[in-house]
């Protein structure tokens, strides 16, 4: 198949940043979905139905003309959540979801959840709205090794978690391992989990054999060839419980290709054409749909979208380099191709 009609994706981990920058990124993304989880770990971070009220406006107002985007709101979760601040966010009508950063744990994470357990009132509280409770699914002690802070995460953080609030509907946020895959597929129904295009599509040797390429660091930290295969089974098997979720996450030139570079892969403008590419290369193009489409919306509970978009096999140059604000950005696969296009 050369050419794909689908019914319009939606992307379920976005990054939108603030200010300038949010007006040069928004764009990319309101061209291909037609909704997003905007995570809210701004500086500082969106932590109350306020500052989401607020920023949303800023988003809106941030689209090009004519863009039917819908951004859905998250809080950032902290030790000192209140139950009450979780029912406004319910009752905004705006909010989806509330999004737990161990504290430590990835950028902007520094306001973060330091235990869990103090934490029990508001996550008893999410699960009786009803809202999503999003992970940032690594342990954040320094001394757990880089490469195994989500796995150790599973068992030691999110399976008593789940035992703990037996309602509570939970997604487990860019998957990186074999281990979380299974984790997810043993998981009961209410356990849904994103997938990247660059978890997908690269192991840890793309980012450090042969040179150090910054711009595909991100956290949590890509893994081995055997884990970027168990990521693309669960994406093409159709199971329901896997679904899109970018995490393009940007961060200016400077900020990547530095002695401390921020993690964070910048997939926005070429993100839908990753996957079908992804998907096409083990000749799953027409499980695509489901992932990038269905399956997160039916597990978030809101309608599937009603317009489609048409993607075709015809390969498109990635710019060397965007806009960003004062600065620039580097897009993921700067300056080589992509094997699928949007037909506009
Ligand atoms: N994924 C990343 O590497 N970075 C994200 C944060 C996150 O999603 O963990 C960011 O905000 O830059
Ligand atoms: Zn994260
Ligand atoms: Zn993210």
């Amino acid at each position: 198949m050369d050419r794909i009609t689908l019914t319009k994706p939606d992307d379920w981990h976005l990054h939108l940043r603030d200010g300038a920058a949010l007006q040069d990124v928004v764009g990319y993304s309101a061209a291909r979905f037609g909704r997003a989880i905007i995570m809210p770990n701004l500086v500082p971070p969106v932590t109350t139905t306020d500052a989401a009220l607020a920023y949303r406006e800023r988003i809106l107002a941030a689209l090009p003309a004519q863009s039917p985007f819908e951004p859905l709101m998250t809080l950032y979760l902290t030790d000192n959540t209140s139950p009450d601040e979780i029912a406004k966010a319910a009752a905004s009508g705006i909010i989806q979801a509330i999004k737990l950063y161990p504290a430590g744990a990835t950028t902007n994470s520094d306001s973060g959840v330091t235990d869990i357990k103090r934490c029990h009132d508001a996550l008893s509280a999410i699960a009786a709205h009803n809202l999503v409770l999003c992970i940032h699914g690594e342990i954040a002690t320094p001394t757990t090794d880089i490469f195994d802070r989500e796995t150790a995460f599973l068992e030691q953080r999110l399976a008593p978690l789940l035992e703990d609030h037996p309602n509570l509907r939970v997604v487990l946020e860019h998957l990186t391992t074999q281990a979380a895959v299974e984790f997810v597929r043993n998981g009961p129904d209410r356990l849904g989990a994103t997938i990247t295009p660059q978890h997908l599509l690269l192991n840890r040797n793309d980012m450090l054999a042969g040179g150090i390429r910054p711009h595909y660091y991100c956290l949590p930290i890509l893994k081995r060839e055997r884990d970027r295969e168990a990521l693309l089974a669960a994406a093409t098997s159709g199971h329901p419980r896997f679904f899109l979720g970018t995490d393009s996450a940007p961060h200016a030139q400077g900020a990547k290709e530095s002695a401390c570079g921020c993690a964070g892969v910048f997939s926005a403008p070429l993100a839908i054409e990753l996957y079908a590419e992804a998907f096409d290369r083990v000749g799953a193009i027409e499980r695509l749909e489901g992932f990038a489409s269905h399956h997160g919306a039916d597990f978030y509970g809101l309608p599937r979208n009603q317009s489609t978009v048409t993607l075709e096999r015809v390969p498109q140059n990635i710019p060397a380099a965007l806009p960003y604000g004062a600065e620039q950005i580097i897009p993921m696969r700067a300056g080589e191709q992509v094997a699928w296009r949007l037909v506009q």
